[in-house]
């Protein structure tokens, strides 16, 4: 595995011997006497793994103090101090320090190599873990503070612990897959894994092969399927009420016995599994007009748990706006930006029919299309793409060669209507919290409502 690493020491033959040893083995090395050329080094392009001389005399700064600076700007480049015999505790506190380990000289090299292995092998193992975190983009708590979002959260909590099935209601992207990887983490089965099947994603052939795997006597192949990959954890089942009937007579047959046979098979595999499963569906429609089982139903939804729309839960858009500039910001390698007040009002008060994902898509895109103004520039109501702030009350509401045909009280009739229809759907419904914005008392806000019309 050839890296790039950095030998820093005062010593012309320490710098030497160390920098021999790692490239014999294939690494490219560069070395830097002082601790001005290690800066500048690093600075050139980062290395993967530095050695660094605990006292680099003769130098600007000593080896802990130069430490103490890679720390602060890459905290994650792993330094591997290289110490003079006897000043051990030295060392020791570099390790305290953020220093990975030391060597101490005279050293072999085959503990040279080992260290320097092992350092590379475990930011590497840092990086992926990171990178991982990152793509999943799933926050470690759901982000708001509204009374939805609490009470929301208290479910999660009391009912994680327990081995009940649960079943979770609620509109496409409002956040049901990760309320049921919640309850995974917060359960005695976080150790275990979390499978998802997306019923609505599988054909109906595919679906129980899919779900309980196959297994042929002929040739003594088997394919593991979602129930026995779950073994000792969760199984997801999302849209399960896309499921074919014929699978929903076999899933309750699981349910019941907590064993199922491969498709085309004749052994019984025994599992232990808790299913979550979850729908956007009307699933009590879907059981009057018989395309669901109600006893299916019974079985998965022990406990019913709704999760609100982005639209009922309105005062934590902030919150999840601020979230996803900084997720943007990280994974896109974008400089985070500022938003406006009128910018996050007009947000607000859109109705947001896609819930959080199409929020997180919408900022997604709006960093993007802002990216080209400067840093500094603070993201405007006018700067929104225009689907989201098309809802922006504004006197062309309702078309500029319209409203100049008006005479001026209808005209601003029109526009009060639609300025405080777009602040009530941003408070949620809220009259005391609007008419506090927008400077009216509660009961005059009423009394204009009511002569508007709305
Ligand atoms: N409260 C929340 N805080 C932060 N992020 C959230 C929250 N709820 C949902 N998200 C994010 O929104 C996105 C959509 O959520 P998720 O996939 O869980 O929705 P869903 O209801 O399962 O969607 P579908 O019905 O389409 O399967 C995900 O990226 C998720 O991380």
């Amino acid at each position: 595995m050839a890296s790039d690493i950095l030998v820093v020491d005062d010593e012309e033959d320490i710098r030497e011997i160390v920098s021999g040893i790692l490239d014999d083995e294939g690494h490219e090395t560069r070395t830097a006497a002082d601790s001005d050329s290690a800066v500048a080094a690093i600075t050139d392009r980062v290395p993967r793994l530095i050695f660094l001389d605990i006292w680099l005399q003769g130098s600007r700064l000593d080896g802990l103090a130069l430490l103490d600076e890679i720390k602060a700007r890459y905290p994650d480049l792993p330094v591997v101090m290289i110490s003079g015999h006897g000043n051990i505790e030295t060392a020791v506190s570099a390790i305290r320090r953020g220093a990975y380990d030391f060597i101490e000289k005279p050293f072999k090299a085959d503990r040279l190599l080992l260290v320097a292995e092992r350092a590379l092998e475990t930011s590497k193992l840092k990086r992926e873990v990171t990178e991982l975190k990152r793509r999943s983009g799933d926050p470690a708590e759901l982000i708001g503070t509204s009374v939805a979002v609490s009470q929301l959260k208290q479910t999660i909590d009391k009912i994680a612990p327990t081995n009940s099935r649960v079943m979770i209601l609620g509109p496409s992207g409002s956040g049901k897959e990760l309320v049921a990887r919640l309850i995974h983490r917060k359960s005695n089965r976080a150790g275990g894994p979390f499978v998802v099947l997306n019923a609505a994603a599988i054909t109906p052939e595919r679906m129980e092969v899919a779900l309980f795997g196959t297994e042929s006597a002929a040739s003594h192949e088997r394919k593991v399927g979602a129930l026995e990959e779950a073994h000792g954890g969760i199984l997801y089942l999302d849209e399960v009420a896309d499921m074919p009937r014929g699978t929903q007579n076999k899933i309750l047959r699981v349910l019941v016995d907590q064993q199922f046979e491969r498709v085309g098979g004749t052994k019984r595999v025994k599992v232990d599994v808790r299913i979550i499963s979850s729908t956007a569906r009307n699933l009590e429609e879907l059981i009057s007009e018989g395309e669901f089982r109600e006893d299916l139903y019974h079985r998965l939804a022990v406990v019913p748990v709704r999760v609100p729309s982005l639209s009922e839960r309105r005062e934590d858009i902030p919150f999840l706006v601020d979230m996803f500039m900084r997720q943007v910001s990280e994974q896109a390698g974008i400089r985070n930006r500022r938003i406006g007040e009128d910018a996050l009002a007009v947000i607000q008060a859109h109705t947001w029919p896609g819930n959080i994902r199409q929020l997180r898509n919408y900022m997604e895109r709006l960093m993007i299309l802002a990216r080209s103004d400067g840093p500094e520039t603070v993201i405007s109501a006018d700067m929104l793409p225009d689907d989201v702030s098309d809802m922006l009350p504004k006197a062309s509401a309702a078309g500029s060669n319209h409203i100049m045909t008006l005479p001026l009280r209808e005209a601003r009739e029109l526009f009060e209507r639609d300025y405080l229809i777009a602040q009530i759907n941003r408070f949620g419904g809220n009259i005391s919290r609007t008419a506090e914005f927008v400077g009216m008392e509660r009961s005059a806000l009423h009394r204009k409502l009511k002569s508007l019309g709305v």
